[in-house]
């Protein structure tokens, strides 16, 4: 990927930052280049993330998805890190099998019915995806989707592959009905890891290019390096952090290409988890042109200057032109394709905020294609491990959210745990009808 930092200059925008104190970050960058370089030449936990290209080993998920490679539809059972890389991945490439993957990545009864209602399971295969092999969600999915294979009369056992941690749970129950399996790498938290099995397992009975991903990820690792004006990740992420300091709190994800709107999903989980703590981080809001143009950007163009706003430009896509219709007013519409209209709206929408001294990013992709999508993947990972050492926080913790989780499986008897207590301490200002 390439990214485009000139509209977040203060010479353009307001908040912004100007070249010198980019300079001078670029010190601390140079500093925190080192301590990521450390981290991955020791496997250290999170850092590892970053070495995922070269250690992925896409011979292996092909194999272990052999036994399922006909399904008609593939259930992917996870949720957050264990979900949106692998959903960013099929939602962004175009169709190379007739497989349709969907992803049950929450627990609302209504939709799992009829998710499940009228589907042939003969033809569906499961994939259960856990790093920790705990997860509420997951595993109560994964119960009711079995289920639901027994009442049909399917083995389930012959249609199911799970990704997941050395031990735990669901280790031993895919061990118990000897299930292929394959491991989350160590070191490797769930939301940096679309660029192993866990992202890369629905990819593969996709058929999309494992290789390919792969490829435009070391390719983009290549780049890491001790000057953000020298890496497009760093430039992204040292930008982001200058103007979150300047009070850009909020940093709208905004990609143009339909299939690229899970990808800001997936962002909006790995800036929010690994940068929201010690009460600092950006909150990553998630857009899509153009069809937010015509709803969130009258808040981003005139509403308070809190906001970075990140285009993603797809670069080229395949195209279909515009019918003329003989009307005089539309004539300009029938003399375009939708890319162009695509195009024009994008630079149009990027300028107009400029205008108004609004800052924004352009990160832009040669395509939609594996090899880009890599890239992509691997340059936010690596902005945001980046931008996580200028913030000086625990870039790969979720303590927030574990006590959460932690409440939940207290209040279902899941154990003794105290944050369950806080539920029934809940201050109440009802106004009933
Ligand atoms: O993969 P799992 O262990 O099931 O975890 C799934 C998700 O659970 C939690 O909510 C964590 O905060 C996420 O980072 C993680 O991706």
């Amino acid at each position: 990927m390439n990214v485009d930092i000139g509209n977040a200059l203060a010479s353009v925008a307001s908040p912004g930052v100007s070249r010198e104190s980019l300079e001078r970050l670029d010190d601390q960058v140079g500093d925190a280049h080192e301590r990521i370089e450390r981290g991955m030449a020791d496997a250290e936990h999170g850092y590892e993330a970053l070495n995922l290209p070269q250690r992925t080993d896409p011979t292996e998920i092909r194999a272990a998805v052999e036994p399922v490679a006909d399904a008609e539809t593939l259930l992917t059972i996870g949720i957050g890190g264990s979900a949106l890389g692998a959903a960013t991945i099929t939602d962004a490439l175009a169709a190379e099998s007739d497989t349709e993957a969907i992803y049950l990545d929450n627990v609302d009864p209504a939709w799992i019915s009829q998710l499940l209602e009228n589907r042939s399971l003969e033809n569906t295969a499961i994939n259960v995806v856990s790093r920790s092999g705990t997860t509420a969600e997951t595993l109560a999915n994964f119960l009711v989707v079995r289920d639901a294979f027994e009442s049909a009369g399917v083995d389930w056992t012959d249609r199911t592959i799970v990704t997941t941690g050395e031990s735990g749970p669901l280790r031993n129950l895919s061990d118990r009905h000897d299930l292929p399996s394959l491991q989350v790498p160590d070191g490797v938290p769930g939301r940096f890891s679309a660029l192993s099995a866990v992202g890369l397992v629905a990819a593969a009975v996709c058929e999309h290019d494992l290789e390919a991903l792969l490829d435009g990820a070391a390719a983009e690792a290549e780049t890491l390096s001790g000057s953000l004006f020298e890496c497009p990740a760093y430039a992204y992420g040292a930008t982001a952090y200058a103007l979150d300091q300047r009070g850009a709190g909020i940093n709208a994800m905004v990609p143009y290409a339909e299939s690229l709107e899970t990808y800001a999903e997936w962002f909006a989980q790995l800036w929010a988890e690994s940068l929201g703590k010690d009460d600092l981080g950006q909150t990553p809001v998630r857009a899509l042109g153009v069809t937010d143009q015509h709803s969130q950007l009258q808040l981003y163009r005139a509403g308070p200057r809190d906001k970075l706003v990140t285009f993603v430009s797809p670069g080229e896509l395949a195209d279909r032109p515009i019918p003329d219709t003989g009307v005089d007013e539309l004539a300009y519409l029938g003399d375009s394709t939708l890319a162009d209209l695509l195009e024009a709206e994008f630079e149009a929408t990027e300028a107009s905020l400029a205008a108004a001294g609004r800052p924004n990013v352009r990160v832009e992709l040669e395509g939609v294609d594996e090899y880009e999508l890599g890239g992509l993947l691997y340059g936010m990972e690596a902005a945001c491990v980046l931008a996580g050492e200028l913030y000086a926080v625990n870039t790969f913790e979720q303590p927030a959210v574990e006590w959460a989780k932690k409440a939940t499986r207290g209040l279902l008897g899941g154990g003794d745990f105290e944050e369950a207590d806080a539920v029934a301490e809940k201050t109440e200002l009802r106004i009933e009808r």
